[in-house]
């Protein structure tokens, strides 16, 4: 590893200058003292390691009152202080000392209260401290849910960081694949989303994660959530286990399966505001309205009308809907800008809108939840959850997108009358206060009428308008807590009616779905009749006995009913517990436009949820689907008993195509897997099981061949590394080309200079990343690793790795020509050869060689 810290970048700050000194015996001179001078600064560097290290363990959160009493690198402080950042936060006053520490961290603390700070600083001083280079390759990983999260980490990261030497990288996805390949493998820190990184860890070449120090999760339980739980476990597998662990969030995850996913050890759960009496900030005011689905469009109208100088975001349920309801707001011109951030933009138009909005006084912005998390957007005066979050989790994220870092904020929620009852009990659960107010119908602005002349004029309006009411349905029939959302309760006549639609849309989706449910309920109905019957012809031996054990399966089936109600309780209840100190919802009168608390009814409950009733019709259903439990357990067990009493129902022995018995380990599941099937197959063929078990053996096929891909690559690049390290040993020459990579973000130029992490491009200077032209060294680099992800045949991968090699060498031997002064000067000293005869002779002899 290389000596790290400002001593390099002043040497680069005055290294061209210097090119034209180093002749001469006065040059080598100057050389020395340089080597020296270096010689010094990493000594200088590793005794500030070790005074910073011997601290460490003295850290006590209640102690610190400033960044500066925290054993932080200079480069950190100063960045910081830079950055206008001098007292901690409670996040990172608990946090900070522990990570420093070496400790696993599972990190709580309310939206807005400055966790990202509480992870990068831990990041840099890591890296800082093992004296990380860029020949070290990918040192610490932050994973982000969105790419706007990562975009933004990625910018404080850039301004905190910018004293350091590390590279940083934004991998999100969103543009080409190659661009980023170039620089990937020789980037320290990468700030990436779960999707893009897989990508990277599967197609691209050289890409390892091999040396990797730190691994952060922001918003942890939403990426360990079941949305990216495939490419978080297959991004698992690919990290060193011997790493350290830290993982943030304002609903911080304590599943035991997901930790143990990580493999974290003896992690520190630091809550900062666990005892807090809310779960949301203080400063943050929160109302709910209760408002009918077709008044909902009209409310929000009015509610902007009414906000013109605010910054309002609205969240709603799908990407067709923001899309329509941007669209109606721009052509209908409220009198404020109106932007819209969905998943199906573009990447720069996300992160220009993102920008705009960010920049923007006064602006309304039309959100799905991807913009829910994370996102520190500076003075959001309202956040609108017009359609009703998936749980109480997403509802304070949203709403944490306002009342950031002392600043104060408003939430408004607007339920239709039957989510009202199962979102609020949720909500006052999590320790949400939350207060109910009432509209008043007189200042609703309704704009019905606008948008059926607007839709009748526009043919794609309308097309659009049937989208987001399809979208909108489908939201609902999608969400799992069926307590809360009930398509079925949505009165989408007037729905339709109210987005402008002359005719309701075919719900079709409802129909095909639940024909679909039927078909799959009719399915296993049958499946489990043909075990049954295979499991009676087998067992008619069993005689009286099978009666006596049935009796004890009812009984293990009572119990497993009870275990599996019991996990469903305990599953929509998961925050029951925190309970207490709830504060009930009395009625409010804070919404300034629009409050009337004299006219109580007059947004009455359209149909209200009676509890008694959805009871009944939940037990109904809980009936009957326990029954089907039971039938389902009882055949299963009937089945288990029959191995018992050693009646052997079926065995499969699969053979390869050599005719050997497959004994493949990782197999060994699917084969168990199998085993069981065939079993509930006894009665014939089950099609669909048999394509779901082929689908399975595909996918352990591929997932062997690329482990084995990897492992080639692996060992490839292992013996690369060794290559170069030895090389490096050897020469001054390598040592050149490796400072060469750091001075990437360093064109010598003083603002350049200052911010070396930005060499890779953000997202709105990504189209400009191949743009070298300033700078010849980045280029070269860039030759080196470009063919790396050019094919991904193996031979084809192999003849690449030569070619670039070949080039790596000569490119490194151009590069010390033009740009290192210093090793050139060294090459030419070693190199010249004095032959005694005059350049002219010299010359003569040269040309008669060339033409020989
Ligand atoms: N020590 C500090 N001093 C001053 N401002 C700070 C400090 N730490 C963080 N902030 C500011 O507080 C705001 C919120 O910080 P941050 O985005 O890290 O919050 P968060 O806890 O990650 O929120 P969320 O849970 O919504 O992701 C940011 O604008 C940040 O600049």
């Amino acid at each position: 590893m290389n000596p790290k810290g400002n001593t390099r970048a002043r040497y680069y700050e005055t290294n061209k200058p210097r090119k034209d000194k180093f002749k001469g015996h006065k040059g080598k001179i100057r050389k020395q003292e340089l080597f020296k001078s270096r010689l010094k600064s990493s000594q200088v560097i590793d005794s500030e390691i070790t005074e910073l290290q011997l601290r460490y363990a003295k850290v006590q959160a209640k102690d610190i009152k400033t960044f500066s009493d925290f054993p932080l690198s200079k480069n950190t402080l100063d960045g910081l202080q830079k950055a206008k950042f001098t007292t901690p936060t409670e996040i990172q006053r608990e946090s900070i000392g522990l990570a420093l520490q070496g400790h696993d961290i599972l990190g709580a603390a309310k939206t807005g209260s400055g966790k990202t700070l509480a992870f990068l600083i831990p990041v840099l001083e890591c890296l800082y401290r093992q004296k990380w280079s860029s020949i070290d390759g990918l040192g610490a990983l932050i994973i982000s849910p969105t790419r706007e999260l990562a975009y933004q980490t990625f910018e404080v990261l850039k301004k905190i960081g910018k004293l350091h030497d590390f590279s940083a990288g934004l991998v999100i996805g969103g543009k080409l694949l190659k661009e980023e390949t170039a620089r990937i493998n020789r980037t320290n820190i990468i700030i990436c989303t779960p999707g893009r990184l897989l990508q990277h860890m599967d197609e691209t070449f050289n890409f390892t994660a091999d040396s990797l120090q730190i691994l952060v999760l922001d918003e942890a339980d939403r990426i360990l959530d079941l949305g990216f739980s495939r490419d978080m476990n297959a991004i698992i597998e690919n990290l060193p286990p011997e790493r350290q662990t830290l993982l943030f969030s304002a609903t911080q995850t304590k599943s035991v399966k997901d930790l143990a996913r990580l493999s974290l050890k003896n992690p520190m759960f630091v809550s900062a505001h666990e005892n807090a009496e809310h779960s949301t900030p203080t400063q943050l005011e929160q109302n709910y309205v209760v408002c009918e689905l077709h008044d909902k469009i009209s409310m929000l109208w009015s509610f902007v009308k009414n906000h013109l100088k605010s910054k309002v975001l609205v969240f709603l349920a799908s990407c067709k809907q923001v899309k329509f309801i941007h669209e109606i707001f721009r052509r209908l011109r409220p009198g404020v800008t109106v932007l819209a951030l969905h998943g199906a933009m573009n990447q720069l138009k996300r992160v220009d809108t993102y920008n705009q909005f960010c920049r923007k006084q006064n602006a309304v912005l039309f959100a799905t939840d991807i913009a829910a998390r994370g996102l520190d957007i500076p003075e959001v005066n309202w956040v609108i959850q017009l359609d009703c979050p998936e749980n109480a989790n997403t509802y304070i994220h949203r709403a944490g997108r306002t009342a950031r870092y002392q600043k104060g904020g408003e939430a408004l929620l607007v339920l239709v009358p039957s989510e009202e009852k199962g979102m609020i009990e949720q909500l006052e659960a999590k320790k949400i206060p939350i207060n109910k107010i009432r509209i008043n119908p007189k200042k609703l602005w309704s704009i019905q009428a606008k948008l059926e002349s607007l839709l009748a004029s526009d043919p794609s309006l309308k097309e659009m308008a049937q989208r987001a009411f399809l979208g909108y349905l489908r939201s609902i029939f999608l969400m799992s807590n069926k307590k809360v959302f009930d398509v079925h309760q949505l009165d989408t006549e007037k729905f339709s009616s109210s987005l402008g639609l002359a005719i309701p849309p075919r719900i079709r989706f409802l129909k095909r779905e639940e024909k679909r449910q039927a078909e799959r309920e009719a399915q296993k109905k049958a499946s489990l009749e043909r075990l049954t019957q295979a499991a009676e012809e087998a067992g008619s031996s069993l005689g009286s006995e099978e009666e006596n054990s049935s009796e004890q399966e009812s009984e293990s089936e009572a119990e497993q009913g009870h275990t599996v109600k019991h996990t469903e309780e305990s599953d929509s209840s998961e925050s029951e517990s925190e309970s207490e100190n709830v504060r009930t919802s009395e009625s409010g009168d804070r919404l300034d436009f629009n409050l009337d608390d004299d006219n109580d009814d007059l947004f009455t409950v359209k149909r209200t949820v009676l509890p008694d009733s959805e009871s009944e019709e939940e037990d109904g259903d809980k009936l009957s689907k326990d029954s089907k439990e039971k039938k389902a357990q009882s055949k299963y067990a009937l089945a288990k008993k029959l191995q018992k009493k050693k009646v052997k129902v079926n065995t499969k022995v699969t053979f390869d195509e050599e005719g050997e018995a497959v004994t493949d380990v990782m197999k060994k599941s699917t084969v168990d897997k199998d085993e069981e099937e065939e079993e509930e197959e006894v009665g014939g063929i089950d099609i669909a099981a048999a394509r779901e078990r082929m689908l399975e053996e595909d996918k352990i096929d591929k997932q062997i061949y690329r482990e084995r891909v990897k492992q080639k690559h692996r060992e490839e690049r292992l013996k690369r590394r060794e290559e170069r390290k030895a090389r490096s040993k050897r020469g001054q020459v390598e040592e050149v080309e490796d400072e060469m990579l750091v001075q990437l973000g360093d064109s010598g130029d003083e603002d350049e200079r200052e911010d070396p992490l930005s060499f890779i491009p953000t997202p709105e200077n990504s189209d400009e990343s191949g743009d070298d032209s300033e700078d010849d060294v980045p280029s070269k680099k860039r030759r080196m690793v470009v063919n790396s992800d050019s094919s991904s045949e193996e031979e084809e991968e192999e003849e690449d790795e030569e070619e670039n090699s070949k080039e790596e060498d000569e490119d490194s031997e151009e590069e010390d020509e033009e740009d290192s002064g210093e090793s050139n000067e060294e090459e030419e000293s070693e190199d010249d050869m004095d032959t005694g005869l005059t350049l002219q002779d010299d010359e003569d002899i040269a040309l008669r060689l060339l033409q020989s």
